[in-house]
């Protein structure tokens, strides 16, 4: 892997534009889930207020993308968090959760929901230090079983909550 300067990256709101290269980060992950190119056309129209994109020298390395429950507005629920292989552990998935959180679409969040996969250990690292940056903790709240998915054919999603912060 190389290492730079989280200087050297540029955190901004996804466009349109940005659809197939974030397909394509996460479809190199190989462990996330690769959602249709539409879909990651639609959270970069749609939803870009609650998505990230980091980028350097002009390309993706990093997106997440996350969402307000329309019935539960302190809470930012993060759908996907990818880092491209080549720049993990500098710190760039923090980064971008971090940033996202400082977004005024975010001022009334205290708490972050997502789901991260028993075998994804950086996922959950990345969310343990989320909770320890922002003083709080971070509780598993549930599971979401592989009976839910067709053929059983996925790893369980455990359910993480982190807050309350900002309170
Ligand atoms: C935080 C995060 O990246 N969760 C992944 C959930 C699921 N496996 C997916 O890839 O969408």
């Amino acid at each position: 892997p190389v290492v730079f300067p989280l200087s050297e990256v540029h955190f901004r709101k996804p466009r349109l534009e940005d659809g197939t290269a974030v397909w394509e980060l996460v479809r190199d992950t190989q462990v996330l889930d690769l959602n249709s190119s539409y879909c990651y056309l639609m959270l970069s129209s749609y939803f870009q207020e609650t998505c990230m994109i980091a980028e350097r020298h002009g390309q993706v390395i990093g997106f997440v993308s996350g969402f307000i429950p329309e019935n539960r507005s302190q809470t930012l629920f993060i759908w996907q968090v990818a880092v491209a292989k080549s720049t993990r552990g500098l710190g760039i998935g923090t980064s971008m959760l971090e940033k996202l959180l400082n977004r005024p679409v975010c001022q009334d969040v205290h708490y972050v929901e997502t789901t991260v996969s028993p075998s994804n250990a950086p996922s959950q690292a990345m969310f343990q230090r989320l909770a320890r940056d922002l003083a709080t903790e971070l509780k598993v709240t549930g599971v979401m079983g592989t009976e839910l998915f067709p053929r059983n054919n996925h790893e369980p999603e455990r359910i993480f909550r982190i807050g309350p912060f900002r309170s």
